[in-house]
């Protein structure tokens, strides 16, 4: 078995975990998590958990029926958010802060640095900060969705150089093992390109979301960004236990070797399009293979409405290439698009630069 080895991890732990019978939360599997989060805080490492499971713990309380409404979920959520840190809090000697967060929290840059702040601060005051997302205020098209990527997000931002993700599974399989019972056991994956995408299924049973394929999203984050990430069977005792001797169960993504920095990590993964940019063919070279910025002179068409300031992704034919921040807003480029710089000022009688996305606030994707 190989090594495995970290200094700051987030651990996730997902509702199938926390309240297996898919009703309320339950201690039966978290005893050797919990022991493993106090074994390695006492060897001085740092944890911060994401722990799903407040939809699951609170179903029992409002109901329960198959198909709940997104506010009968929420109230789940509400009550069962209480549970779920109750039953964390008493397996530790030490305090739990919650942290409950929307993709807007990751998306707007102040938030993103105060999350960053609180984070540091627990750690800093050997509490263990506890996130989930924050379901009372968001609907599906606003959410994460799943509390995977929500880790990923969480790693990023706590600059962890570790993502532990605790599922029902021992790790990730050539095909969903619950439909094809010969699937084959990969331990290692060196780079997560389409192939790895596609042998990812959705969700195993009706108390878990995403799957092996949000898995995957939230191993691809973090690996752009210097992070591993090691997928284990939270159910299995024997795994923490393995953890614990520096011993590597489960599936492990090795992180890349070009390091994303921190501005570049929140572009990229982070920061939400407001708008489109359609460009030719000599801006899409000019991007591609010479990391220039983009001129308006490349723009063929502007999609979305967004302000100065804000992030757009960048279209080349049906493929979003890149991701950057716009110098002018929709209005602004609908005017000076296909137009040199030099022509800038007079068009809209001022002029903010002559690039529309300098290449320092650009990310290829
Ligand atoms: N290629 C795959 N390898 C392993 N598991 C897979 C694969 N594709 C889909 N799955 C499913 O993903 C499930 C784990 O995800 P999920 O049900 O969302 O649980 P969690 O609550 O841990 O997030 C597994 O139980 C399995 O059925
Ligand atoms: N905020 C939700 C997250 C649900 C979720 O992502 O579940 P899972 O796939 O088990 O990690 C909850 O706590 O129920």
């Amino acid at each position: 078995m190989s090594q495995f080895t970290w200094q700051r991890a987030v651990i996730k732990v997902g509702s199938a975990l926390i309240a297996p019978d898919g009703k309320a939360c339950s201690s039966q599997f978290l005893l050797p998590i919990a022991q493993f989060i106090v074994a390695s805080r006492a060897q001085g490492k740092e944890v911060i958990l994401v722990s799903s499971g407040s939809v699951a713990a609170g179903r029992g309380k409002i109901g329960y029926k198959h198909y709940p409404s997104i506010a009968e979920k929420q109230a789940m959520a509400a009550i069962g958010q209480t549970h779920m840190m109750a039953n964390w809090a008493r397996l530790f000697d030490f305090d739990c802060g919650q942290i409950l967060l929307t993709s807007d929290d990751f998306h707007n840059r102040t938030r993103y640095v105060n999350i960053k702040n609180t984070l540091r601060e627990l750690l800093r005051n050997n509490a263990l900060p506890i996130v989930n997302e924050n379901d009372t205020v968001v609907i599906n098209e606003l959410k994460v969705g799943d509390n995977d990527n929500l880790a990923a997000y969480t790693a990023l931002v706590a600059q962890a150089d570790t993502l532990i993700i605790c599922s029902d599974i021992d790790g990730l399989y050539d095909a969903d093992p619950r439909q094809n019972p010969s699937a084959k056991f990969i331990p290692r994956v060196d780079e997560i390109d389409h192939k790895i995408h596609q042998l990812a299924g959705g969700a195993g049973t009706s108390v878990g979301t995403g799957g092996m394929r949000t898995k995957i999203q939230a191993a691809e984050k973090c690996a752009k960004s210097g992070i591993q990430t090691l997928i284990v069977n939270g159910r299995k005792p024997e795994v923490f236990e393995q953890l614990a001797l520096s011993k590597q169960p489960g599936t492990l993504f090795i992180p890349s070797k070009n390091r994303d920095s921190a501005r570049t990590q929140w572009l990229r993964h982070t920061l939400r399009s407001k708008g489109t940019l359609v460009i030719d063919d000599g801006a899409q070279k000019a991007l591609i293979n010479k990391g220039a910025s983009l001129l308006p002179s490349g723009i063929t068409s502007v999609l979305g409405s967004f302000k100065p300031g804000e992030a757009v992704d960048i279209r080349y034919k049906d493929q979003i290439i890149a991701k950057g921040l716009c110098l002018y807003g929709n209005s602004e480029l609908a005017q000076i698009k296909g137009q040199r710089s030099d022509k800038i000022e007079t068009i809209l009688g001022y002029s903010s630069g002559e690039v529309a996305v300098h290449r320092d606030d650009l990310v290829l994707l």
